[in-house]
Order: structure tokens, then C-alpha cells, then sequence
């Protein structure tokens, strides 16, 4: 580790799937207790680092090494895209998940958890919900509800993947506040966003990726026009 501010370290990662490699040579840090957004256009990897931080892929090339303090410490709220909404199951149901790695999947629930299961419904203003079936959600309710299974995993590094697609301004706005919540008390939290706006007036720290790092650091300082063209470009070329 670079020092020992630093949680997760990349050095010259490969990023990518057998006949793709989706990112290249990837070096840096996320220090702990940072507020990060991964930004960047469609294509150009950011859900592909979420999946290599979270260990779902391997990097192909280089190194994560992330600080053994934290090994067990990692959620990830997945893109929405990415769930079965048919999938039999209800609100609390879902929300419980997240206690899984607590009380085990198929041991007993104990009381105290239902009470967490209540009240992170609550922060998330769902707490009429919980008896309902995920399939007959909106977007936005079942947004909140990913929300409130993350709270209830209770993680040190927060990882989202696009957190605010598909939801209305009141509601990210919303969620953006328990994002904020999460950085006062201290974790580290990674989002993807395609709202610059919001990554502007919201995180401290930016990833600007095209299949490589355009620019990582303080927000300000990545998000000039001439980053945000060079990514354009190198996303619209044949770029790898
Ligand atoms: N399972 C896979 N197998 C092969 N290639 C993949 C796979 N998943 C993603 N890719 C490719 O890797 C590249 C990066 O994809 P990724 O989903 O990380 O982009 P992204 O920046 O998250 O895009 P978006 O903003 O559209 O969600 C794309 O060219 C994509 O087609």
C-alpha cells in the first residue's frame, strides 16, 4: 500500500473478459473514507472496474491489493438492469439479504434484525412496503430498496452502480443525502453516475474513463472540458 490513508490500490490493471479487455493499465488509490464518482460514457468501463474491485472478475494484467483490514467489508448495489425483478421475493425478504452475512442464510432471524430491517425501511420511505412483492414496484421504490438492503449490510466500502438510473429528482436526491450520511460516518463510497451535475456539487474525488483513466483525482481538476472530450473520443474510436 502506497500509504496508510490508501484502501484499495490498482497498479497497471488489465480489466476485461478473454476476447475483450475493457480497461487498460489502470493505477491508483481510493483512500479510506473517500466520496468517489466513476464517470464516463457508455462503453467505457466503469461497470467493469465496479465488477474487478468487488473480485466478480480477475484482472487479466497488474494488481488489486486491497487493505486486509477490509477484506469482508465490501456491498455492492448493482445496476437495476442487472436484477430479476420476476424473482419470487418481497420487499423485506430483499432488504433482509443484506443481513446475510450476519445470521447466515438459512439460520433464524433474530428479532434485533427485524427491527434493523424496519427502521432501514423507514430511512428509505418504505416502510409500508415490505410486504410487497419486488415485481410490482417502480423503479424508484425499488431503487430505495436496494438502498435499504446496503444499509443492512453495514459495510465499510459502499460500491453503487448508476444508484439514480431510473429515478425521479426528488428520489435521488433523496438517496443522494444517505450517500452523504454514509460519507460523514466515515465509509468509503464508490458510485458510477452519469450526472455530472450532481458528481459536481456531490463528490470530492472523480475516475474519468474511456477503456483507460482519463483522469482520477479531485473533481474539479478531472472534469475540465478537455478531459470530458478525450474520453468522447476515445470512447467513439477503436480505441482498443
Ligand atoms: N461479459 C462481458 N463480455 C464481454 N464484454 C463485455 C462484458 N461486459 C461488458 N463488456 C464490454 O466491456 C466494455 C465496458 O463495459 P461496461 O459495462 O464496463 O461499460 P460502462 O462504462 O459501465 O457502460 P454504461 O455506461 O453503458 O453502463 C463494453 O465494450 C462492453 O461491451
Amino acid at each position: 500500500m502506497t500509504n496508510n490513508q490508501t484502501l484499495i490500490e490498482l497498479d497497471h490493471v488489465a480489466l476485461g473478459w478473454k476476447d475483450k479487455i475493457a480497461l487498460r493499465d489502470i493505477s491508483g488509490c481510493f483512500t479510506r473514507g473517500s466520496l468517489t464518482a466513476i464517470v464516463g460514457p457508455n462503453g467505457a468501463g466503469k461497470s467493469t472496474l465496479l465488477k474487478g474491485l468487488t473480485g466478480q472478475i480477475n484482472p487479466l494484467k497488474g494488481r488489486i491489493a486491497l487493505d486486509s483490514g477490509f477484506l469482508h467489508q465490501l456491498a455492492l448495489l448493482p445496476q437495476m438492469g442487472d436484477l430479476d425483478k420476476s424473482f419470487p421475493v418481497t420487499v423485506h425478504d430483499l432488504v433482509a439479504m443484506g443481513a446475510w452475512k450476519r445470521v447466515g442464510a438459512w439460520g433464524g432471524f433474530p428479532k434485533a434484525e427485524h427491527e434493523r430491517i424496519g427502521h432501514a425501511l423507514e430511512q428509505v420511505g418504505l416502510a409500508d412496503f415490505a410486504r410487497r412483492s419486488i415485481g410490482t414496484l417502480s423503479g424508484g421504490q425499488l431503487q430505495r430498496a436496494l438502498f435499504a438492503r446496503m444499509i443492512m449490510q453495514d459495510a465499510q466500502i459502499l460500491l453503487l452502480d448508476e444508484p439514480f438510473a431510473a429515478v425521479d429528482r426528488a428520489t435521488s436526491d433523496e438517496l443522494m443525502n444517505l450517500i452523504l450520511d454514509w460519507h460523514k460516518q466515515g465509509r468509503t463510497v464508490m458510485a458510477v453516475l452519469h450526472d455530472l451535475d450532481m458528481v459536481r456539487s456531490c463528490f470530492p474525488q472523480t475516475v474519468l474513463l474511456a477503456g483507460q483513466v482519463v483522469g482520477w483525482g479531485e473533481t474539479e481538476a478531472v472534469l475540465t472540458p478537455e478531459n470530458l472530450h478525450l474520453a468522447r473520443h476515445l470512447c467513439a474510436g477503436d480505441y482498443l
